[in-house]
């Protein structure tokens, strides 16, 4: 579904080239496969998320989707931020809706299809409210309804639930599972937790700083649906850390815009 190929990015000013953001990396993702992108702060998770996503382009290397360079977003791959991005003007709805009206269908198509997938994330009941009534957990489940609503299949999640308390993280991971394994997307995961991903994944890429690329491509094999806490977990967990543990801290180039 997705592949790169000695993908490398670097921001430059006045034409130079600066320091690497990416050096390297190769990685193929399967049509359904549900990765995380685990490492340390600063390694390129979010620039590798972001580079799929066609939000910036390669410095060099390959990166296609369905065998097609990827030059900017489509509807293909859909984004889901660590906030919830809603439009405070619009209603719940109309939030969602909204993609689909930019893709020409009629009000009423936009509307049920709206309707119908916020009764997917259970927010059916909240469709008339305003973004800045609702907790961040509704925020999310509203934000993820919005990108669903454009069937992509690709869903792009940049550390999605880290702002939420431990017990809502929980259920939209579990609901997150449910959605995916209803309708198949291939998913990629950014996350700080190794527990996150060692409960979510099929297979979790390390990434690492100094060059910053891949370190460790680790399949997850246990079975679905998963306990958080058993044995098997334990040792996942333990596995995912040691391949962190490993890795020095990243200090990365002053952030200036590209
Ligand atoms: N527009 C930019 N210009 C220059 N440097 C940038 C730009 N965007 C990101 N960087 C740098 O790229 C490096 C990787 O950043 P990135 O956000 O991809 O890391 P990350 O692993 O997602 O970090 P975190 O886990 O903290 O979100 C950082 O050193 C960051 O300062």
């Amino acid at each position: 579904m997705i592949s790169c190929t000695d993908l490398h990015k670097a921001y430059g000013t006045n034409g130079a080239s600066g320091p690497a953001i990416l050096s390297d990396v190769s990685l193929s993702l399967g049509h359904g496969e549900f990765t995380c992108i685990l490492g340390p702060s600063g390694c390129g998770k979010t620039t590798l998320l972001n580079l799929i996503a066609g939000f910036v382009r390669p410095s060099s290397g390959a990166l296609l989707f369905r065998g097609k360079p990827i030059r900017e977003p489509g509807p293909e791959r859909g984004v889901v931020f660590q906030e919830a991005t809603l439009f405070p003007w619009l209603t719940v709805l109309k939030n969602v809706a909204f993609g689909l009206e930019q893709q020409g269908k009629p009000e009423k198509t936009c509307t049920e299809e709206a309707l119908h997938h916020l009764e997917l994330v259970g927010m059916a009941d909240h469709a008339r409210a305003y973004p800045h009534t609702l907790s961040g957990g509704m925020k999310q489940r509203v934000a993820i309804a919005r990108v669903l609503a454009l069937a992509p299949d690709v869903l792009l999640m940049d550390e999605p639930f880290s702002a939420l308390d431990a017990n809502t993280r929980e259920r939209l991971q579990d609901e997150l599972l449910r959605l995916w394994q209803r309708f198949g997307q291939t998913v990629v995961y950014v996350t700080h937790s190794v527990e996150e991903a060692a409960f979510l994944a099929d297979r979790v890429i390390v990434m690492g700083p100094s060059p910053r690329n891949i370190r460790a491509d680790k399949p997850i094999g246990l079975p679905r649906p998963r306990t958080r806490y058993s044995h098997d977990m334990e040792a996942v967990v333990r596995d995912l850390r040691r391949e962190l543990n490993a890795l020095p801290c990243c200090i990365g180039p002053t952030r200036i815009d590209a």
